[in-house]
């Protein structure tokens, strides 16, 4: 079994909950109220200026050109393209760019970002792709399942573009390039090592499903 296979398994559940989760099926249903999607615009426009820089360390750990070029072009298309569609929808809610950079992000924002740049900074290479992984992988498979499951979810007046995007080709290509990477760096590791990493891709897959509970339920910080 692929060490991804294995993965997916592991958090099969935690995905399908995500899958259920009121805020994914508003989305695609198209009744999510519009103040959550603009919390959640906001609060992904914060967490993604942190997660970009995760592909930075990328680069730095990239043992070839080749995995230093890919990972830079995944920074790249993080902020020019993922970031764009946050702007574009920003702009139609009248939010400024500078409003964006300024939201301040929320305690299970600030935890998800700290942890991956945590790992980023003092794990290995495999260590930092089982960490930001889910949040690739995850994405693509929302995408897919809102744009399968859910009739007229990709041309939604509102909510069709993010669909569009996250269940396009493109996307899903960068996540599967990440994915055979992963493949690759594992064969042969030690069971210790893969449960470390196993760990990690777990840690953040919950942290996604609740970063999409805090952007429904408001999730500020108490005091
Ligand atoms: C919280 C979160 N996780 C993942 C993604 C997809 N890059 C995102 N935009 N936001």
């Amino acid at each position: 079994m692929k060490f991804s296979e294995r993965l997916f398994q592991k958090v099969s559940d935690i995905w399908e909950k995500t899958h259920q989760h009121p805020f994914v099926v508003g989305m695609g249903k198209g009744d999510l109220p519009v103040e959550s999607f603009i919390r959640y615009m906001k609060q992904d426009y914060v967490f993604l200026i942190d997660y970009s820089k995760l592909f930075a360390f990328g680069t730095v750990k990239a043992r070839d050109i080749e995995t230093m070029a890919a990972f830079a072009k995944l920074l790249h298309e993080t902020l020019h393209g993922e970031m764009d569609l946050h702007r574009q929808y920003a702009e139609r809610f009248g939010i400024t760019n500078e409003q964006l950079e300024e939201t301040k992000p929320t305690p299970i924002n600030l935890a998800y970002t700290r942890y991956m740049l945590n790992v980023a900074q003092n794990g290995s290479l495999e260590e930092l792709i089982s960490a930001l992984l889910p949040c690739m992988w995850s994405y693509w498979e929302i995408g897919k399942v809102l744009a399968r499951d859910y009739q007229g979810a990709s041309s939604h007046y509102l909510y069709g573009e993010w669909v569009t995007m996250y269940s396009s080709d493109e996307f899903g290509s960068l996540a599967e390039w990440l994915i055979n990477l992963l493949d690759q760096l594992t064969e042969g590791k030690p069971e210790w090592e893969l449960t470390i990493l196993e760990e990690h891709f777990l840690t953040t897959s919950r942290f996604e499903y609740m970063f999409w509970d805090m952007v429904y339920q408001g999730g500020e910080w108490p005091v």
